[in-house]
Order: C-alpha cells, then structure tokens, then sequence
C-alpha cells in the first residue's frame, strides 16, 4: 500500500515539469542515476504528464502517484536489476519521445504501452536470469518453465497485480477495447526483453532497417517497440563512459553473485558469471559490438 507521506511527496510539488529539472532534462546525455529517490518520483510524474498522457488516457492524478510508487515499491535492492534501472531505463524512452517523432510510426497508445513497459520491464528481479531458475528449480521456473522467459513472465504477472489494485490501476478510465490493447501491447513488449527473444529478432530488425520502415505493417510496429524497449534497457550505455562503466560493475557484481551461487549449488557457471573466468573488457567488447551498437544503429 502507499502510506500517505509517500503519497503527498509526490502530488504536493506544483513548479512546471520544465523549470523543475532544468533544460539538460530533455536531451540524451541527461544522467537519470544522479537523482535522488524521491526526485525519480517526481521525475518520473513529470515524464507523464509531460508526455501529455493524464489527458489523453484520462489518468486521475493520485491515481498514477499511487500506481508509481507500487512499482518503485515492486523493485528489490539487487545491485543491477534495482529500481534505479528501471527508472534510467523509462526516462530514456521519455528522451525518446522528446528528441524523435514517435507519432510518426507509432500509435499514441504503443508509444503509452511502451513507457509503462518500461517502468514494470524488471519488477521483483532477483538479480538471477532465466537459465538459474530453471537449474534451482525456483518457484518462478515451476510456475513459467513451460512457456520459457520465466523471469520476464513474472516481471508481467507483478505489473498486472499493480494495475488491478484498487487505486492504482491507470488504465482505469480506458474503454474495455483500449484496456485490452494496452495489456496485450504491456505482455508483448516485456516479453520482448528476454535476451533470448532479441537475439531471435535481430534478423527481423536488420531486414526492416534495410527495407524501410512500413507503418502499414502491424508486424513493423511490433518489431518497432520491442527494438524501442532494447534501446531503452540498454540506454545506460549511451552515457558518459563514467557512468556507463559504473553500471557495467553493478552488472557485472550481479553476474558474479549468480556464478558463486551456481558454484554453490555444484553446477559450472558460465564464463560471464565466473568471477574466476570472465575477462570483463572483452565479455563487454563483445556485447556492445554484437548487440548494443546493432540496436543503436
Ligand atoms: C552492459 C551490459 N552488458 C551485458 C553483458 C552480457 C549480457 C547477457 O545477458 N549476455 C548473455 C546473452 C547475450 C546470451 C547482458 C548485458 N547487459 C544488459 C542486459 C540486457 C538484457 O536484455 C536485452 C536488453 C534484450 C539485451 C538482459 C539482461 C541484461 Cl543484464 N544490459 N546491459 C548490459
Ligand atoms: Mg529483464
Ligand atoms: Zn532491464
């Protein structure tokens, strides 16, 4: 629940978004993590509103207040997968929108669906991926195993648990036909963050890239947004080399702990995870090269 303080942080502040955070707020190179975590609340409102999306969607105020601060609550400390990803990770497709004409390719309610994915993406992360839930036999990998993406399955149930708590659920005041679509486009796009699902996508998106973009094309939108939320996920290493190196050790701290636990347990990490075995220049030389600059690109 949301306690009242928290609440009236949140919708007491009434400067204009624009003049709150200053004009480097809108441009890419801004530094979410830099923020307090009470000023990634307020930040995040503005993002919203600014956005124009109170009107358009018809969000009641202390609705969305209450709805951000369930997810912020959502996330867990891990060293990575905390809420401060998912923070930087919904401004940067607040950046997006800012700095891109959105609405020339996608539809209000994409680029909206988009925004709140971002915002629940990673909600209750463990800081382990999928393969280690299915090798501990978690209670994730007995409940979503079947279907593969555990972890990004789980990161859907929890947002929908928000949104259907009373006082909280921002797609309240949505007609039953738009309440679908924003689901449906919330599962498509989180499900799309599961690595295993990008890489099998990539094909798609360099073919797209190369044709040209058909906002005729149902199947464009999707591959449009999945490749808007990699970009997104991925945003931290389009900072400065300060920050970004910072947030590779926080991945990096996270990779190795699942490694120790995996060791633990008497199964062989992967060289990425093994503290023991990872090269960490070329493990992120290979990474940016083989999947962040391509998504960038
Ligand atoms: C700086 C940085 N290095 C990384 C190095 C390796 C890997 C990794 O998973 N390698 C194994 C694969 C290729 C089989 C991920 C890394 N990574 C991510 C990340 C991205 C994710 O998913 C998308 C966005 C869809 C790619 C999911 C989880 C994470 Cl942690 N975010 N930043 C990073
Ligand atoms: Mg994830
Ligand atoms: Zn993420």
């Amino acid at each position: 629940h949301v306690t009242e303080k928290e609440y009236s942080t949140l919708s007491a502040c009434d400067i204009p978004p624009r003049d709150r955070w200053g004009a480097s707020f809108t441009r890419f190179p801004f530094l979410p993590r830099c923020m307090t975590r009470d000023e990634t609340l307020m930040c995040m409102f503005d993002d919203v509103e600014d956005m124009g999306f109170l009107h358009a969607l018809r969000i009641e105020r202390n609705t969305l207040a209450r709805f951000i601060i369930m997810v912020k609550k959502g996330y867990r400390d891990v060293p990575y997968h905390n809420w401060y990803h998912a923070f930087a990770v919904t401004h940067f497709c607040y950046l997006l929108y800012k700095n891109l004409p959105l609405n020339d390719y996608l539809t209000e309610m994409e680029i909206f669906a988009l925004f709140v994915a971002c915002m629940c993406h990673d909600l209750d992360h463990r800081g382990t991926n999928n393969s280690f839930q299915v090798q501990s036999q978690s209670i994730l990998a007995a409940l979503y195993s079947s279907e593969g993406s555990v972890m990004e399955q789980h990161h859907f149930a929890q947002a929908m648990c928000i949104i259907n708590m009373q006082g909280s659920n921002i797609f309240g005041n949505l007609s039953s036909k738009e309440y679908q679509q924003v689901l449906d486009l919330m599962r498509d796009i989180i499900l799309a963050t599961d690595v295993s699902h990008h890489l099998l996508i990539m094909p798609e998106l360099e073919t797209m890239a190369d044709e040209g973009y058909r906002g005729s094309s149902d199947k464009h939108h999707n591959l449009l947004v999945c490749l808007l939320m990699t970009a997104c996920d991925l945003s931290d290493q389009t900072k400065s080399w300060t920050s970004t190196k910072k947030i590779a050790e926080q991945i990096y701290h996270e990779f190795f702990s699942q490694g120790d636990l995996e060791k633990a347990m008497g199964n062989k990490p992967v060289d990425m995870m093994d503290r023991e075995k990872a090269f960490i220049p070329e493990l992120q030389i290979n990474f940016l090269e083989h999947i962040a600059l391509p998504c960038y690109r």
